[in-house]
């Protein structure tokens, strides 16, 4: 799709145009990253979180984009009716807000040789928008190989899967309909699969989250960067009208940029994912989520992961000075039939057939969550522990190799085919991954040595090894009759 610009000298005009009042701030272009919002004076707020200060910026409830004002377009606009409507089993106000972007920039493209499609302020401001923005999603594929071994590898590939699938829904349901097969995907401004990827980026890095408004996007105001120690924060006022305020308490000078905080707990992977980088000040969020295979010679893993009803995870995290981690289905996978846990299919009444889950002859099929607890009173609770302290560990060991093993010859330098800011951000990513992996291996491995001290470890190990050793006897009397 031909995409018009505009330069961001124009957006004051916009603005103004559009009733956004903006007092001691202009948006500038900020060194490595992107545009951002600069002061134009000295500012002190008070230190008092009781009054409210006044605003940098505020942005009327008419320019907020969320599900209600999409509504709002489609009740006007027949032919936007009609695109929501084929996209009926697939919505969401994600979906919604996408195909509404797609729209003003197809019409924005197209610049008015149309006649489906009406205009509207977020035509012109998605001109003033990056040509790219650096998440993962949008990397090159040399650039994506950064991410081997990372929590990132497997979750980059997951959605580039999913937006191609979604991108194929919306090109046949609309394409069935004559104005929108002419506005999307005929001639030389039709959109692209890249022209999907970016307005999901867009969307993804700029999304906000109102009190009262819901999952929005709020122009102007999208164009604060992140800092972990912000100077303002984001506020809606009782017209649903987005504010940008200053903190209680901080003095903006002259020239400062004025930066807000798109969220203290996230990982640098959420971090990268989202916004396209790895904040290098970020004292907290260090955590990471990993998936989880069952045994691969398991009769119950489908089972398992049926019952389970969601994708099996490990998550780690640094809280405080220790390293914790949590996995409720790895307890699901270390029982099995001989520890108490059964597997059965009822005949439902109407012919259907349901999966029920028993641990110790107890209906447990909506605790399948819930092993960790179930298992705790019984007598074999360490040994099931021990079991899925080592499987847990074995997953972050194999993880640990594979990033090692990944890992570019010369840390320092990209290739030519890789640009710096993805192989900085790749870098400190694949470093923070690696080190909080390595810190939870240890603490596994501290558990796994206690565990192997309890006496029911003991006792049961003692037990097991005697009866491998019974059976490898066996095995070679059997042996010894079949040779002889
Ligand atoms: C909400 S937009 C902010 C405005 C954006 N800089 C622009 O030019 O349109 C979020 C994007 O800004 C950039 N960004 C924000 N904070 C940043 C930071 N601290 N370091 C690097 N890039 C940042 C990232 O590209 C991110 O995806």
């Amino acid at each position: 799709m031909h995409r018009p610009t505009l330069p961001i000298e124009s957006l004051p005009l916009w603005a103004r145009l559009n009733d956004v009042a903006f007092h001691h701030v202009k948006i500038s272009k900020m060194d490595g990253r992107g545009c951002g919002v600069v002061c134009e004076g000295d500012i002190t707020a008070a230190a008092d979180d009781d009054t409210r200060p006044s605003a940098l910026v505020t942005v009327p409830h008419a320019l907020v984009l969320n599900a209600a004002a999409v509504g709002e377009y489609a009740k006007e606009n027949k032919n936007f009716r009609q695109l929501l409507d084929a996209m009926v089993d697939h919505r969401s106000t994600r979906t919604d807000i996408l195909l509404f972007l797609l729209v003003q920039s197809a019409l924005a493209s197209r610049s008015g040789h149309t006649s489906v499609g009406v205009s509207n302020p977020w035509t012109e401001y998605l001109q003033f928008l990056p040509e790219t923005v650096p998440v993962p999603t949008l990397w090159a594929e040399d650039e994506r190989l950064l991410l081997r071994g990372t929590s990132l590898e497997v979750a980059v590939n997951a959605k580039l899967s999913a937006l191609d699938a979604e991108f194929g829904l919306i090109q046949q349901k609309s394409s069935d309909i004559p104005a929108w097969n002419e506005l999307l995907w005929e001639g030389p401004s039709a959109v692209s699969f890249p022209d999907w990827i970016r307005l999901d980026a867009l969307y993804r890095s700029r999304s906000l989250q109102l009190p009262r408004s819901g999952e929005a996007l709020v122009p102007y105001l999208d164009m604060a960067n992140h800092s972990a120690s912000p100077t303002a924060y984001y506020d809606e006022t009782l017209k649903d009208e987005v504010l940008l305020l200053p903190r209680p308490g901080v003095r903006i000078s002259k020239g400062d940029e004025i930066t807000i905080s798109y969220g203290e707990t996230k990982s640098a992977a959420e971090m990268l994912f989202s916004y396209g980088f790895v904040d290098p000040e970020a004292t907290t969020g260090e955590s990471l989520v990993l998936p989880l295979d069952p045994f691969p010679d398991d009769p119950l893993a489908k089972a398992k992961l049926v019952a389970f009803q969601q994708p099996p995870r490990i998550h780690v995290a640094r809280e405080g000075g220790s390293v914790k981690w949590e996995s409720p289905f790895a307890y699901l996978m270390c029982v099995n039939e001989e520890d108490g846990l059964e597997f059965r299919v009822l005949q439902e009444r109407d012919g259907g057939r349901q999966l029920r889950v028993f641990w110790q002859e107890a209906d447990v099929t909506d605790r399948t969550r819930d092993f960790e607890t179930l298992t705790g009173d019984h007598p074999l609770a360490a040994v099931f522990r021990l079991r899925v302290v080592v499987s847990v560990q074995e997953t972050l060991r194999a993880q640990i190799e594979r990033l090692e093993a990944t890992a570019p010859q010369d840390p320092t330098t990209p290739s030519a085919a890789q640009r710096e800011e993805c192989f900085r951000s790749a870098m400190a990513l694949r470093s923070v991954e690696t080190n909080l992996l390595k810190h939870a291996v240890e603490a596994l491995d501290a558990e796994r040595c206690m565990l192997l001290t309890d006496k029911n470890v003991v006792a049961y190990l003692g037990l097991t090894e005697a009866t491998e050793s019974d059976l490898a006897g066996e095995e070679a009397a059997n042996e010894t009759d079949d040779f002889s």
